[in-house]
């Protein structure tokens, strides 16, 4: 869809905090319609702050963000009626139910419909999984039940833009699904999701972009296929013969090879026809257990674009 206005899109947005900490540095992004986007990075990578200045929480320091084509201000609403937002921590009121929080929510809300409330606050309650427990108080709902709860929120109205802070924080595997599976129907009913998310697996599960973050700076951004072609993809042999296997990969012009423990591979290029190499392997006598071609994940594109290893300290 080129062409179409962005959801959202930032040019320079950079904040310093009081300390003189640089915590997002100059970030340009540009968030296609329709697109899941996965924020991606590691804990203190500058994901929340993007976050918050992107609904007007905090003002940048340098450069600004448009939410739909129309610039986003600090204190000013604009578009942001289009936007529903989970960010890190929600907040209830601990002495009311689930359910009455969300009224309280829409009540607050000027642009919420009271007469179709009811209906509203239960599709959400729904939608998150939380019909059963929305009787209780917040303050004994679980992290993953609060997280849900602060979705919910997110719900009540329709929206063009959802911006979620580690949405499947605190949940549980089954949570963390179902959570997944809800982004993904949202999304397929034309709902822009921008998510962020230090769980590498989470990103290749559901988006179809995706920017990575690295000490507040953009270090790269695209589809998440792209990203994953662009990386080399290596051809894999299990062998107990590693030192004549790795000697038929460089015969047959196999580069970066390496042999750890039984297992040798090298960079599968264009001019490695594996069927070739594997017949090789064989003809000299190699006894390979197992031969193929392994795609990068997204952690291999990580890696190789920050020069770091995926910090995935909860
Ligand atoms: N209010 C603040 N005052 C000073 N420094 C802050 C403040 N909030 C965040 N920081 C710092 O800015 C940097 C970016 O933090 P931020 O919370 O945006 O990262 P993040 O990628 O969202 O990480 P996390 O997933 O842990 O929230 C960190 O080094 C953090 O310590």
């Amino acid at each position: 869809m080129t062409g179409e206005t962005p959801a959202i899109a930032t040019s320079g947005l950079s904040k310093r905090y009081r300390g003189g900490q640089l915590a997002v540095d100059g970030l340009d992004l540009r968030v296609p319609q329709g697109s899941v986007f996965g924020f991606l990075g590691p804990n203190g990578s500058g994901k929340t702050t993007t976050i918050r200045m992107l609904l007007g929480l905090i003002s940048p320091s340098a450069g600004g963000s448009e939410l739909f084509g129309e610039p986003v201000d600090a204190g000013h609403v604009g578009t942001l009626t289009r936007v529903g937002a989970l960010i890190e921590g929600p907040a209830h009121y601990p002495y009311l139910s689930g359910r009455a929080n969300l009224a309280r929510y829409d009540a607050a809300d000027r642009t919420a419909d009271p007469r179709t409330r009811a209906a509203r606050i239960e599709h959400a309650l729904e939608q998150v999984g939380l019909s059963n427990a929305a009787e209780k108080k917040a303050k004994a709902y679980s992290l993953g039940m609060k997280q849900r709860l602060g979705l919910a929120c997110a719900l009540l109205q329709p929206r063009d833009l959802l911006i979620l802070d580690e949405p499947t924080n605190g949940l549980d595997p089954q949570g963390m699904r179902e959570i997944r599976g809800l982004i993904t129907s949202l999304a397929s009913q034309g709902t822009t999701i921008f998510l962020s998310s230090h769980l590498l697996d989470e990103i290749e599960q559901v988006c179809t972009d995706v920017a990575i973050m690295s000490r507040g700076r953009l270090v790269s951004e695209g589809t998440v296929a792209g990203l994953r072609e662009g990386l080399k993809a290596r051809l894999v042999v299990t062998t107990p013969d590693p030192a004549e296997a790795a000697t038929v990969l460089k015969e047959q012009g196999g580069q970066d090879v390496r042999a750890e423990g039984r297992r040798v591979d090298c960079d599968a290029h264009e001019d490695l026809a594996p069927d070739a190499v594997c017949a090789a392997l064989v003809g000299a006598g190699v006894r390979v257990l197992s031969f193929g071609v392994e795609r990068p994940s997204l952690e291999d594109a990580f890696v190789a674009l920050t020069g770091e290893g995926f910090d995935v300290a909860e």
